[in-house]
């Protein structure tokens, strides 16, 4: 196995009553930038704890390079990670934070001013950290994780606090590194933030893996064969669909998201009931529908678990 593979093998962990991971099982490969999603308490933070041997799972392993994390001598230069980027020193500035990092892996100071600049902190950098926002700690979380040039990379929701510019440069630079040939595991909540970013996608919910698969067989999934209809007359075309076998939603005022009939069957109906439509394409879904379709059941028994609000 490649040096920089991140491979989690049947994790379980309970905190108290709670089970937070119930045999979690992926791998984060080389060269691919992976999307590891789901609600919130699916287990992806403590996932990551357990693969940097913060916390100790009760059952199965998490391995870096075919080791375990503790065991690593230089364990930096082998997984970079960002956790929780308000983990600072408030009154050592960014440059003293990465300073003392590099020390402690045999690093010099010009690397740390390479992965400042990187990050895009240099006006930052003689600052101290607990003045930064949340976007600039995650920028110094980031150069901290990149300092060590590791072969592979992990970071726990990093787009949070940064801004719409932020967010597209973060995008950019984790497509770069797993070009490069890095691992790059990312969590996050919003799949807007990883559409156009993620090869694979690890999807968990209630601490075991509900999907593992490339984003467009997600995507593929997801859309099915349904086909989206604009019309003047959505209610007879609706009925018309029905009559003819097809599961038929209102996706708009005028337009209909027709399941079960492809796009000739649905061209053939309307045209024989003289209905009008106007527009007429396979429904392609989002990878924010993807995922809802895929989590609604674990986020319902989340909601189901705690009640409704008060
Ligand atoms: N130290 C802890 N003590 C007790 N319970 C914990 C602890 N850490 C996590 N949990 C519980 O374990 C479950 C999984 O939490 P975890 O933080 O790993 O989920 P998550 O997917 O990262 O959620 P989020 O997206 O909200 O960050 C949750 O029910 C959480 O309350």
């Amino acid at each position: 196995m490649s040096d920089a593979t991140i491979e989690v093998d049947g994790l379980r962990k309970r905190y108290g009553s709670t089970t937070a991971l119930d045999g979690m099982t992926f791998t984060a490969v080389p060269g691919r930038v992976t999307g590891f999603v789901g609600p919130n308490g699916a287990g992806k933070s403590t996932t990551m704890r357990i693969i940097l041997g913060l916390h100790t799972a009760d059952a199965g392993r998490a391995l870096v390079g075919g080791r375990p994390y503790r065991s690593l001598r230089c364990p930096l230069r082998h997984l970079g990670a960002l956790l929780d980027a308000s983990a600072l020193h408030p009154a050592r500035t960014g440059r003293n934070h990465l300073l003392w990092l590099a020390q402690s892996q045999g690093l010099g100071r010009r690397r740390v001013d390479e992965v400042i600049e990187q990050v895009g902190l240099v006006s930052a950098s003689r600052r101290p950290a607990g003045g930064y926002s949340l976007g600039m700690r995650q920028r110094l979380g980031l150069a901290a994780a990149l300092l060590a040039d590791p072969p592979a990379i992990m970071l726990d929701e990093p787009f949070n606090g940064m801004d719409p510019e932020g967010i597209v440069w973060l995008r950019g630079l984790l497509r770069a590194q797993a070009g490069q040939g890095r691992a790059v595991l990312v969590s996050s909540h919003l799949m807007s933030e990883l559409q156009g970013m993620a090869d694979h996608l690890v999807v968990v919910g209630r601490g075991r893996v509900i999907a593992d698969s490339s984003v467009a067989d997600l995507i593929a999934a997801a859309s099915g064969d349904r086909v989206r209809v604009r019309t003047g007359a959505p209610q007879p075309a609706a009925a018309a669909l029905s009559t003819a076998g097809a599961q038929v939603t209102r996706a708009d005022a005028d337009v209909l998201a027709v399941r079960g009939l492809a796009a000739e069957q649905v061209v053939a109906v309307l045209t024989a009931g003289g209905l009008p439509f106007s527009e007429l394409a396979p429904h392609r879904a989002t990878l924010e529908e993807a995922y809802l379709d895929l989590t609604r059941e674990a986020v319902e028994y989340r909601a189901a678990a705690t009640g409704p609000a008060s």
